[in-house]
């Protein structure tokens, strides 16, 4: 009789058990996901999550970090074990990585001066000459901003933590971001408005990155998050950072 395969493949569930770390990649730019505080420790939703998913694994949590453009060819080159801090879901980066299940549904939304908002309610209204649309490199925002505005004026703004204040000293007029975040900033910057952040321009959802191919470990990321989710303490997680 044949016999059933023996062992398993090589997986970063085990590597991560042995090793009793998980290595994290993370662009730590990002309010509520994950965010680089001045004395360099990481805080926000996916930092408080994966703080219990590496005590799952009786691992600790070692932090990489790394850009938005970096990020996938970190976790590809095998830098990390995973890569978190607000990552969209898109096709481009699901031919080269896994995703965990999605734990957020996360549009595309404005930010503008709160004065604004009427004026920017759809991408239409916002792609006109005379508005002046600010973006940050490398990620899903870049690839929306450049997809959909051929008319406004585009400026690229190399550091997300400050381009909220790019548009309070009136040198921008509007970024489009994730719903989350617009909705983090305009309670830490007084001035901004989100612009309807429950009728995102463009429907998106976030998810944790996974090294490509590895059924294992997305196998118990997944059941990981799943049980999470069941038992309250994604709630609780969630309720800290954008209640
Ligand atoms: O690329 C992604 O996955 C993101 O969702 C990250 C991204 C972006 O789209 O650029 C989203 C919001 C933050 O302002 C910074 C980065």
């Amino acid at each position: 009789a044949q016999q059933p395969p023996q062992g398993t493949a090589a997986s970063h569930l085990d590597a991560v058990q042995k090793a009793g770390v998980l290595r994290i990649c993370t662009p730590g730019d990002y309010k509520p996901f994950s965010f680089q505080k001045t004395d360099a420790s990481y805080e926000g939703i996916d930092v408080d999550l994966m703080t219990s998913f590496s005590g799952s694994l009786n691992a600790k949590p070692e932090w990489i970090k790394t850009t938005w453009a970096n990020l996938l060819p970190d976790l590809a080159a095998g830098k990390c074990d995973l890569a978190v801090g607000g990552v969209s879901v898109t096709t481009e980066r699901q031919k080269r990585a896994f995703f965990s299940a999605p734990y957020m549904v996360n549009g595309k939304t404005p930010i503008a001066r709160c004065a604004d908002v009427a004026k920017y309610q759809s991408v239409a209204a916002i792609d006109k000459p005379e508005v002046r649309v600010i973006f940050n490199p490398g990620g899903s925002n870049e690839r929306f901003a450049r997809a959909n505005f051929k008319r406004a004026k585009l400026t690229m703004h190399g550091e997300n933590v400050t381009i909220f204040d790019e548009i309070l000293a009136n040198r921008a007029d509007v970024f489009v971001t994730e719903a989350a975040e617009a909705i983090t900033q305009q309670k830490l910057k007084p001035g901004l408005c989100a612009v309807n952040p429950d009728k995102p321009l463009q429907y998106g959802e976030m998810a944790w990155m996974l090294p490509r191919d590895d059924i294992a470990f997305k196998a118990y990321v997944d059941q990981w998050l799943h049980l999470a989710q069941a038992g309250g303490e994604f709630q609780r997680v969630m309720d800290r950072w954008l209640k």
